[in-house]
């Protein structure tokens, strides 16, 4: 590998669908990199030595405040930004909870990474929809548990 050149290797990200009655918790990003100014959901890297639950509970709680609760996992997709300023490659672990405080309120507590948070109805999705989440909700996907 040329010197200097940091190595690309696959990432992964644990990603939190937050549940409140028939809405999810998104926010529109404003970090730079994938997903800029789009809605997305709580979430990030995982940490070395974290469960998947535990990355969802520390990652919702750093960026929105909010306590999770029936940490749950729901899917796995694979996410690759090869055409990116930076290209990456994302495996993605999405969750859902709920919250463990139903009338607790979100923060917008990295305002240099979020525009802030709020709740939408899966069929009423503001855009734009983050690429990955907007994949998932047109391939038929629904967050919610089966009733
Ligand atoms: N729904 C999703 N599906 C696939 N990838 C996603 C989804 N949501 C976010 N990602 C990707 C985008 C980012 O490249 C990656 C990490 O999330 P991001 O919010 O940018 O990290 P972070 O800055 O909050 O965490 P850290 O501080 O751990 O780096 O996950
Ligand atoms: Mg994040």
């Amino acid at each position: 590998m040329e010197k200097g050149m940091a190595a690309l290797v696959p990432r992964v990200s644990v990603v939190v669908f937050v549940l409140k009655e028939k809405t999810v918790l998104l926010g529109r990003r404003r970090s730079p990199g994938v997903g800029y100014s789009e809605f997305a959901l709580p979430g990030g890297h995982l940490e070395f030595g974290e469960s998947f639950e535990e990355c969802a509970t520390r990652e919702v709680k750093e960026e929105t405040g909010l306590e999770i609760d029936k940490t749950e996992f729901v899917k796995v997709t694979n996410n690759l930004f090869l055409d990116e300023p930076k290209p990456c490659h994302i495996v993605a672990i999405l969750m859902r909870a709920w919250l463990r405080n139903p009338h607790q309120l979100p923060q917008n507590l990295e305002p240099t990474k979020c525009d802030g948070w709020d709740w939408y109805e899966w069929d009423n999705l503001p855009e734009p929809l983050f690429g990955p989440l907007k994949k998932m909700m047109e391939q038929g996907f629904n967050p919610f548990p089966i009733a």
